[in-house]
Parts: C-alpha cells; sequence; structure tokens
C-alpha cells in the first residue's frame, strides 16, 4: 500500500490524485468533508509561562497566532502551519545553505565526484560559479548535511565517535517548541539537513536509529512545497498525504514516532512566503537570542544579500529534521 501510494504521487502529472493531498490551508474542506484534521491549541502553556525558562527566538510569529493540526488517522503527529516570519524563514534557509554543511559537519558529496575545495565550501563554490551546467551539478548533488551525532547510513547507527557541536541556534529553536507543545524534556542532539531539488524524492522509510524512541522528532520545511505520506507500523498500510509547505513545523511524537514516511513528491510553491515582507516589518530585535547569528538576520533585510539564497529556494526544498539520540545529554 505505502510503495504503491508513493509511485502514484511521484508520477509527474496525476492531477486527480492530488485532491487527496490533505492541504492544512483548506481546513474547513478538509474538516468537513472527511474529517482529515483537527486543529488543537499548542499545549495548555502561555507565552509567559515559556519566557520563564526561554526568552522568545526571533523570527517566529508569537505563539498565540500559531495553528496547530493533528491528523485524525495518525495520532502523535503535529503540523504547526508556518509561525515562521518571513526574516524567520530567510535565516534558517541561509544557515542550511551557507553554514551547516561546513565543516566539521559531514556531506553526502564525495571525493570521487567532487574536488576537496567543493566538498568543504559548497555554498562557496556553487555561489560563485558562473558556468550554467556546473552550477545544475552543485545545485543537484548536494541532498544532505548531518549536524551533532552523526548518522552513519551504511550501518544505520549513530557513531559516538562522530560527533561536532549541534548548533546553538537549532538547538534553542527546538527547545522553544518542544516546550511550547509539551515536550519539556526533549534534548537536540542530531540533525539531518535535507535538499531536495524538484524532481527529487525521499523513499518511504522509519526513524529508528536513534536509542531514544519516546523523545518526538522536529521537522522544519522550507522553500518549495513537499507532498509528505505518513504511513503506520508496517509497509501494508495506506498512508496519508499532506502538504508540507515552506515554514511548517512537523512533530513526529508517540504513536507516529516510528511511523513510515516518504517525501514522494516535491512541487512549485503558490507562495513565497520567505519574501513576504509583510509578516512582521516592524520586528524588534531588542530581545535578540545570543544564539542565533546577529549579523546575518540583519544582513537578511538587504535583497541582494538574500538574493542567491532566493535562488535556490526558488526550485528546491531543504528539511531540517531534528532528533535526540541518547536518552540524557553526553
Ligand atoms: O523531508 C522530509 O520532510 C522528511 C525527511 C526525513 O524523513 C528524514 O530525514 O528522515
Ligand atoms: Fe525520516
Amino acid at each position: 500500500m505505502f510503495k504503491q501510494t508513493f509511485k502514484k504521487f511521484k508520477k509527474v502529472n496525476p492531477l486527480s490524485d492530488l485532491q487527496e493531498v490533505i492541504d492544512l490551508d483548506n481546513y474547513d474542506a478538509n474538516n468537513s468533508t472527511n474529517g482529515l484534521c483537527n486543529i488543537v491549541n499548542p499545549k495548555d502553556i502561555s507565552e509567559m509561562d515559556i519566557r520563564k525558562s526561554l526568552d522568545f527566538p526571533v523570527g517566529l510569529q508569537p505563539l498565540r497566532m500559531w495553528r496547530c493540526y493533528t491528523l485524525k488517522k495518525h495520532p502523535g503527529l503535529l503540523i504547526i502551519r508556518n509561525p515562521f516570519t518571513f526574516r524567520g524563514q530567510r535565516y534558517w534557509i541561509a544557515r542550511s545553505l551557507r553554514d551547516y554543511p561546513l565543516p566539521p559537519n559531514t556531506v553526502n558529496l564525495d571525493a570521487k565526484h567532487f574536488s576537496s575545495k567543493t566538498i568543504s565550501d559548497w555554498w562557496g563554490e556553487l555561489h560563485h560559479c558562473t558556468n550554467p551546467n556546473l552550477v545544475h551539478r552543485l545545485k543537484t548533488a548536494m541532498r544532505w548535511t548531518t549536524l551533532g551525532y552523526h548518522h552513519n547510513w551504511d550501518t544505520k547507527v549513530y557513531d559516538k565517535t562522530m560527533h561536532t557541536p549541534f548548533p546553538s541556534d537549532l538547538c534553542y529553536l527546538s527547545k522553544y517548541f518542544s516546550l511550547a507543545l509539551g515536550f519539556p524534556n526533549f534534548i537536540p542532539q542530531a540533525a539531518i539537513v535535507n535538499y531536495y531539488p524538484i524532481g527529487t524524492s525521499l523513499n518511504g522509510h522509519t526513524d529508528h536509529s536513534e536509542i531514544n524512541h519516546e523523545a518526538p522528532l522536529f521537522s522544519y520545511s522550507f522553500g518549495q512545497t513537499a507532498i509528505f505520506l505518513i504511513g503506520h507500523g508496517t509497509l501494508e498500510e495506506q498512508p496519508s498525504a499532506v502538504y508540507l509547505r515552506s515554514g511548517d513545523v512537523l512533530v513526529m511524537s508517540k504513536e507516529s514516532r516510528l511511523c513510515y514516511h516518504a517525501v514522494p513528491r516535491i512541487m512549485k510553491a503558490l507562495e513565497d512566503p520567505w519574501n513576504n515582507l509583510f509578516t512582521n516589518p516592524n520586528e524588534k530585535l531588542d530581545t535578540f537570542n545570543s544564539s542565533m547569528n546577529f549579523e546575518l538576520y540583519d544582513q537578511l533585510n538587504d535583497e541582494l544579500f538574500w538574493m542567491p539564497f532566493n535562488r535556490y529556494v526558488t526550485d528546491c526544498r531543504i528539511n531540517i529534521n531534528v532528533r535526540q539520540v541518547y536518552s540524557s545529554d553526553r
């Protein structure tokens, strides 16, 4: 069932199939016709309560404006529909492209196909490249980078000896979401940043390499739109399809934590919220959180600085997937 559904959505022009995809922007239709999703309140924690332990991170809309959904057939799965401001989106996009792929983090680019200069500064090379064929090659070759505890894709285990510092900004953001959604004990320890040029996909899998399966998994999507398939404990059961759009935060917790999931298709987004300068024109930066890169945040208001990042997300999607690997901080 899962594989058939995956194939159906991966096909190039299945306009009729797209009607099945749950569209959180069309909540009323989804809710009244077949009751697929629910709108829920973020946990009963007020902004005041969170503020006692964490300052509000810049780049997010105030908690009271978040729209948070659950899918009726998939308990434990939560989706917050884009709680980011336009500059917040730009910040995470720029960090994922310019900074996170840098050493000592690991990227998928290998020495057989790329020079050590490209492997160690992929974004720098892409940014300065003027040959259209090489731009295309560089752009489509980058598929993932890993942060914190690094996952070994061959053995499917986290290698304890392969650990690099987890970015403080991503740690802070994930802690904020975990607190707001009622998972106060979550410790961000590992992340995979996935890069999806339009036309690419991610096969069905479960994320079970982490030792601690009680902890939720936080996933941030930016750029172009994904069709995300969420299934159940086996490949025999029918998955549901839901659009993940730029800024959406997906949480796999409890029953859904070990369920099959996949990204069969990346589609051109109808809007580009990373350029919607009206989402927070008068953002106050006086409480700027020291875990974030202030200089970068400031530069992202400059359209010229933003241009190369904009070019990338015009036909690509980025997904940052944050996990807790072990039961405690080591
Ligand atoms: O791109 C996504 O939304 C999902 C990525 C994912 O499942 C993974 O990295 O394990
Ligand atoms: Fe996954």
